[in-house]
């Protein structure tokens, strides 16, 4: 067999957050080593409040090795076509539960929203973020990928994850490093989202998810052939050990992949 995801399951949604703040400061940490910068792609969904709480509230027992906002440049893993200030907006949610939070001390990160001009474009506005992709990568070379420290994604419970979903043709999407979606099945229909090859090409991938509403998601993922084939499961496949799944009891009850409690 070849190498696995990881599955943590954590008693609570507190105790997930402690251990998912140390994994999120030794991933900043390294991307410090590697280019003096922490470069994140960051869903929407659930994952915003919980990266909060990990981020935020280190708790008893939490690390208390730094984090330093201003070496980090955060890009949305996906994001809805619609004004930065709509309630369905990733990164209208991101600044409500994070940005905004931040302690000025901590720093501030360097964000990159959508460029909302192009909210009647989604190619347009895909092109433009893969632009913007492209010069924080320094990429010359349009074979190449953007290697993300860090990948915070979600999972939908029909298995979706970033805007990539089931049976979509954007699974198949190979060149493109960002792709417009004009038909999500999950309103609101037009968004942006990275592709599979950008997911599964981060350094660190990590995936948030938590409550009952998933545990059915989640067997299916882990324990079924079909599974396998569903968005997560393609990033489980792509991304095998550098994946890590940061689970409460609720979220993994039944599932018989093998799990642990802590990094
Ligand atoms: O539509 C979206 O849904 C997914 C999953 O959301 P969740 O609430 O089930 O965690 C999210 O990861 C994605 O960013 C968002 O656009």
């Amino acid at each position: 067999m070849g190498k696995q995801p990881n599955l943590y399951a954590f008693n609570d949604v507190s105790s997930l957050a402690r251990t998912l703040r140390t994994y999120v400061i030794q991933c900043q940490n390294a991307g410090f080593e590697r280019h003096g910068l922490f470069k994140v792609a960051v869903s929407g969904g659930s994952l915003p409040s919980t990266l909060a709480k990990a981020l935020l509230e280190p708790g008893e027992g939490g690390s208390d090795a730094p984090l330093d906002f201003a070496k980090w440049e955060i890009f949305f893993a996906d994001e809805r076509a619609v004004p930065l200030d709509h309630p369905d907006s990733n990164y209208k949610l991101l600044k409500d539960e994070l940005l905004e939070k931040i302690p000025r001390p901590m720093g501030r990160p360097n964000v990159h929203p959508i460029d909302v001009k192009f909210l009647d474009d989604v190619q347009e506005m895909a092109d433009q973020y893969q632009d913007a992709l492209m010069q924080s990568f320094a990429a010359k070379d349009s074979v190449k990928l953007p290697i993300f420290d860090l990948l915070l994604l979600g999972c939908g419970p029909d298995g979706h994850t970033c805007s990539l979903f089931p049976n979509h043709e954007l699974l198949r999407e190979s060149d493109a490093w960002v792709a417009p979606v004009e038909d999500s099945p999950k309103p609101p229909a037009k968004r942006i989202t990275l592709s599979l090859p950008v997911v599964t090409h981060g350094t660190k991938i990590a995936f948030v998810a938590t409550g009952a509403g998933k545990k059915d998601i989640m067997k299916q993922i882990f324990d079924t052939e079909e599974g396998r084939s569903l968005p997560c499961g393609l990033v489980n496949e792509g991304g095998a050990e550098k994946v890590s799944w940061f689970t409460d009891n609720g979220a993994v009850e039944g599932v018989g992949f093998p799990r642990r409690g802590s990094l």
